[in-house]
């Protein structure tokens, strides 16, 4: 194992599902601070989106394909900063000045974290030197409701990022800040526009100043992994996961290998959202259009939020097509899937055609902008 003289500072990016933690990066990733530093994306959903809308040159992301969110993640992520350190020690790679993981933003971070901390194969080349934590000041409340994970992101985090506060209410960033303030005292809470001095560099991880029960995670976690290695398995066995796993939650990817007309594409999101917006966690996508084809129109919604979608100036490498993942709460199964395929034009026998369903008088705002 590779040991450099100072271990490579590891910096994790957590924050639920649309809290702004691709933003946040890229901005960073401009910053001649960042030079030298890999990212770690840990996609969730079987279709790669993300490190499509990471804008660095695509040699220093590094995408983590399965978004299983125990012990697959963890291998493949202790694997990843193996072969890095590798990589590093062989001169095939320029050595890292840090390695940036961002998390999924369903992800407890705790078993991410433990892996980081504890593998033996990486605390010799690497260190943890913080979590940051992205929350939404517009959902970012009811998210720490209803979400365990989320609230597990805030209290292990170094430093927190309240992303959309121009959106937001100023009584209730508020009240938000002081809800994290009682979640994580010690963490400073800093605005949309922190930059790499405030974020990065926190020091060596030390779990033991973080509250009480982010000891106890950790030692939960410790447990975990430890009942694992007794048993023998390996990192794709089917075993239980519901300790983990929401099982409310449930990823849809949808694929198309030919462009869509906006409007059918407007008219599926528009309908989906005003039906189902609730149980709409999460919705990201690339999408080939009729009228443009050469710049993919990028959409991004969080919970009932549509934001304007843009265009980029041109396609990344890959497949064009349309690319949708949307990561639902107690949707009913196929229900995505089946709309998507009606209004693509690729109806099943008991779905009702698109015209049918076009048949919407709502509009999204910003979407022909
Ligand atoms: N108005 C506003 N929009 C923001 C801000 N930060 C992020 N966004 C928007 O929020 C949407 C989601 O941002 P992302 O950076 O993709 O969020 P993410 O946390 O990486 O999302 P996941 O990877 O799905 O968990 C995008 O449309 C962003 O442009 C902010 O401070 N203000």
């Amino acid at each position: 194992m590779y040991t450099p003289a100072a271990p490579v500072p590891v910096t994790v990016l957590t924050g639920f599902l649309g809290a702004g933690k691709t933003t946040l990066l890229n901005r960073l990733l401009k910053d001649p601070a960042l030079t030298d530093t890999a990212v770690i994306i840990n996609e969730f959903g079987d279709v790669a989106i993300d490190h499509l809308l990471v804008e660095q040159s695509s040699d220093g992301v590094i995408e983590l394909s399965d978004g299983c969110l125990c012990c697959t993640v963890r291998g493949e992520l202790v694997d990843t900063l193996a072969d890095l350190a590798d990589r590093m020690q062989t001169g095939r790679i320029q050595p890292l000045r840090r390695v940036i993981v961002e998390t999924t933003g369903l992800a407890d971070p705790v078993p991410v974290l433990q892996s980081i901390m504890a593998h033996p194969a990486i605390v010799a080349a690497y260190r943890l030197d913080g979590v940051v934590a992205v929350v939404d000041a517009v959902n970012g409340a009811a998210t720490l409701d209803r979400h365990a994970e989320a609230v597990k992101q805030v209290a292990v985090a170094d430093r927190i990022v309240l992303t959309k506060t121009d959106l937001a209410d100023k009584a209730a960033v508020a009240e938000l800040r002081s809800r994290i303030a009682a979640l994580n005292p010690g963490a400073p809470v800093l605005g949309p526009d922190a930059g790499p001095a405030a974020l990065l560099d926190c020091g060596l991880y030390d779990p033991a100043t973080k509250s009480v029960d982010v000891a106890r995670w950790l030692r939960d976690e410790a447990l975990h992994a430890h009942a694992h290695d007794h048993h023998g398995h390996d990192h794709h066995h089917d075993h239980d996961h519901g300790h983990r796993h929401d099982e409310r939650i449930r990823t849809v990817s949808l694929v198309l290998d030919r462009p869509l007309p906006l409007a059918t594409v407007e008219n599926f999101l528009d309908l989906l959202r005003s039906t189902h917006g609730d149980q709409l966690l999460r919705m990201k996508g690339i999408i080939e259009t009729v009228e443009n084809r050469d710049r993919p129109l990028v959409i991004h919604g969080v919970q009932k939020v549509l934001h304007p979608p843009v265009r980029l100036e041109r396609w990344p490498e890959g497949p064009r097509g349309v690319r949708i993942v949307m990561i639902t709460l107690d949707m009913p199964q196929d229900y995505v899937r089946r709309l998507f395929d009606a209004f693509a034009g690729q109806p099943r026998i008991d779905t009702p055609d698109r015209a049918a369903l076009e048949d919407n008088p709502l509009a999204i705002a910003g979407f022909r902008g």
